[in-house]
């Protein structure tokens, strides 16, 4: 059975069918793994339906299925063998069809939008929750407790409620809920995110970030002082509502540094680090936006500890992300790009010697829609809920 390949399996979308991939290779640390190869339990949503068998295992209720970052779990939930979606809601757009909204998804068979407080979670096991950040608080709130919850936003990623409160400028409705809520960039935290009921995903440049100064911080090969980070992101990093500042007028041929001294992934940013040195860490942090649709690179500019080698710091990332199948340390000189992700729930970095004596750069790419956002969040659910972690997350990056 380990020998089966992709392409003798029934799914959705073909670019995996081409994937003379052997099943053996994917397999994740989870056994459960072994039910890709299992018959039924790999047809696509178009099998189970028409055969009427072997519905999906677990209901999916999609809150704000509406916004970039819930078409972009849709998308992804179409290779999902275990998850199918029961419930969606939208604001504006209450009462319109998925493929209305969005023609590209217009293919799956999805139940009609409605507002959050119509609907009916009786028929779901878990939730994405894909809100603005500051509603959703008062949302989750109110859902049944039995259900496992993935929360896109920001509204329960910082653990002190008054940096919450002083950064996002609104007291904090449910902090009780935020004592409960576990943050999770995934590579890092991934047995808190096991037990957990409510998952804080991370912000997409919270997770480009912390993802290669983590490890290195964990092993003291960098200083805590002087950490600068130049970020860049694409357009859909704000979401589908209208705004002036992101008109293609405003947007294209040029770029823009916003949040300069102030954006609120910095408390985040800083609280990961921090807790991964066990003391307060500082950083300077100018986020821009690019014209491009998807995409996001950190630059990252570190002094390294007394008598440490960009060698030591480049072992230090090959050894801590080896068997991480979306985290890759690229070979040494290759410049990340954001084609090299885009579409795709990988996040590819790589370092250089500055020419500076002592300094080191770090290059992190990501798609914000996918490892900053949606594909993580699967990739958290399908770990609380034990199913293999990378279960509707083998895309292949988009190029060009
Ligand atoms: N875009 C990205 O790259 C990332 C986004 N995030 C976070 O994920 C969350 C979703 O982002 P994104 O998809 O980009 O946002 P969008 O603006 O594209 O979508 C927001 C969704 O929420 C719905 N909505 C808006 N206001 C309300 C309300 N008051 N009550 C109920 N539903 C409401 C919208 O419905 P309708 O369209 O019908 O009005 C829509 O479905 C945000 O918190 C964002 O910060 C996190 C990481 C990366
Ligand atoms: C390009 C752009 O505007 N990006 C967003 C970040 C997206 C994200 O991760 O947002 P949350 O932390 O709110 O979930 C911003 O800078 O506000």
């Amino acid at each position: 059975m380990s020998t089966a390949t992709f392409s003798s399996i029934c799914f959705d979308q073909g670019f995996l069918s081409k994937d003379k991939v052997k099943i053996s290779k994917l397999k994740h640390r989870n056994e459960r793994a072994k039910l890709y190869v299992g018959g039924a339990s790999v047809l696509s949503t178009k099998c189970m339906q028409s055969s009427g068998k072997n519905k999906k295992e677990v209901r999916i209720g999609l809150l704000g299925a509406s916004g970039y970052t819930g078409a972009e779990i849709v998308r992804l939930l179409a290779n999902h063998p275990y998850f199918g979606i029961t419930l969606m809601t939208a604001d504006r757009k209450a009462g319109q069809t998925m493929g209305s909204v969005f023609p590209h998804l217009i293919t799956q068979d999805l139940p009609t939008m409605v507002s959050v407080k119509d609907a009916d979670f009786s028929n779901v096991d878990a939730v994405f929750c894909c809100l603005p950040h500051g509603t959703t608080q008062e949302i989750i709130k109110g859902l049944p407790r039995q259900l496992k919850i993935v929360d896109l936003s920001a509204d329960f990623r910082l653990r002190d409620i008054a940096e919450y409160e002083e950064w996002y400028g609104q007291p904090h409705s449910a902090p009780d809920l935020q004592k409960e809520a576990v943050y999770g960039l995934t590579e890092i935290l991934r047995e808190e995110v096991k037990g957990a009921r409510l998952v804080a995903n991370p912000g997409c440049y919270p997770t480009s970030i912390q993802l290669p100064l983590v490890p290195l911080i964990k092993a003291k090969l960098i200083e805590h002082r002087n950490i600068i980070i130049d970020a860049k992101s694409g357009v859909s990093g704000a979401g589908r509502g209208a705004k002036e500042a992101n008109l293609y007028s405003e947007i294209a041929e040029g770029i823009y540094s916003y949040g300069v001294t102030r954006h609120r992934h910095a408390p985040e940013i800083e609280q990961g680090l921090s807790d991964a040195a066990h003391s307060k860490i500082t950083v300077s942090f100018t986020p821009h936006l690019m014209p491009m649709t998807r995409g996001m690179q950190s630059t990252i500019y570190v002094e390294m500890s007394q008598g440490v080698t960009i060698e030591d710091l480049y072992q230090q990332l090959r050894k801590y992300y080896e068997d991480e199948e979306f985290v890759k340390l690229l070979d040494k000189g290759v410049v990340p790009h954001t084609h090299n992700v885009r579409g795709s729930n990988y996040c590819f970095m790589n370092i250089f010697p500055d020419r500076i004596p002592g300094r080191a750069i770090i290059i992190s790419v990501i798609d914000n829609l996918v490892k900053g956002a949606s594909g993580q969040a699967l990739q958290n659910l399908n770990i609380m809920l034990d199913y293999p972690e990378n279960t509707g997350l083998l895309y292949r990056p988009l190029f060009p």
